[in-house]
């Protein structure tokens, strides 16, 4: 199975659907996907992401479905000395200074994150990740997957930026502060997560692409850096 983890396209958050450009990126976008055909389609509940998935959905003549579970997460830091911010924009410098870097257990400690929600919010995650993937055919046991059903097929969820990031971190096994302040989605992008098949009992997701954006390149449109605190230009 090949898992698309799609970014809404360019947002209007306070209209909650996307913009004018972003209606081109999701155009160019549905273009990209049309290529090789999609089995199911999910998104989450928000509007910039039904409206980002819609022409995938109308291109490819398909419906859809919504998952409650992907939609934004509501995890904000409300006094840091970076000002309000989302739990995954606390900056890298603030991440890594202090050795050991976090793993998979001990990011709960960085002090910014204790008392927070972020632990919970992050095994709910995990709880309904389990769930999703068990209807694809492949049961969480561990780290790893046992495969109930091979299957080669496609599946797209368009979900957000932070979502994505700490899916991705749940799917890799990965500590998440790392995650959520070392990569960045940028907006209609694909994050290909291939569930990796080296016997007939286990698959392991493997990510084989991260943020692309080659249909924006084709068709001529720029990276627009939403949901980016840094010096991105
Ligand atoms: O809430 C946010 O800060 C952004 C991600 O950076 O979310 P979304 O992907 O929904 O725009």
């Amino acid at each position: 199975m090949r898992l698309y983890i799609i970014r809404h396209a360019d947002p209007d958050y306070p209209n909650n659907t996307i913009t004018p450009e972003g209606h081109l990126e999701a155009r160019a976008l549905a273009k990209r996907l049309s290529d090789h055909g999609l089995d199911r389609i999910y998104a989450s509940p928000m509007g910039r992401a039904l409206d980002t998935m819609r022409y995938t959905a109308d291109a490819l003549g398909m419906t859809h479905e919504v998952e409650h579970w992907t939609q934004e997460l509501a995890l904000k830091l409300e006094e840091t000395p970076y000002g309000r911010l989302s739990h995954w924009d606390l900056p890298g410098e603030v991440i890594r200074s202090e050795l050991p870097l976090p793993t998979h257990d001990t990011w709960k400690e960085i002090s910014y994150y204790q008392g927070t929600q972020s632990p919970e919010v992050f095994e709910q995650l995990k709880l309904h990740s389990d769930e999703f993937l068990k209807r694809q055919g492949f049961e969480r046991i561990g780290g790893r997957y046992r495969i109930l059903k091979h299957t080669e097929d496609r599946v797209a969820v368009f979900c957000h930026g932070g979502f994505g990031l700490t899916w991705l971190a749940h799917l890799l096994e990965l500590p998440v502060a790392l995650v959520w302040s070392g990569f960045w989605m940028p907006p209609s992008s694909v994050t290909t997560i291939l569930f990796d098949e080296r016997s007939k009992e286990w698959a392991v997701p493997r990510c084989i692409g991260f943020g692309d954006v080659s249909h924006l390149y084709a068709e001529g449109l720029p990276v627009r850096p939403r949901g980016i605190i840094t010096n991105f230009n």
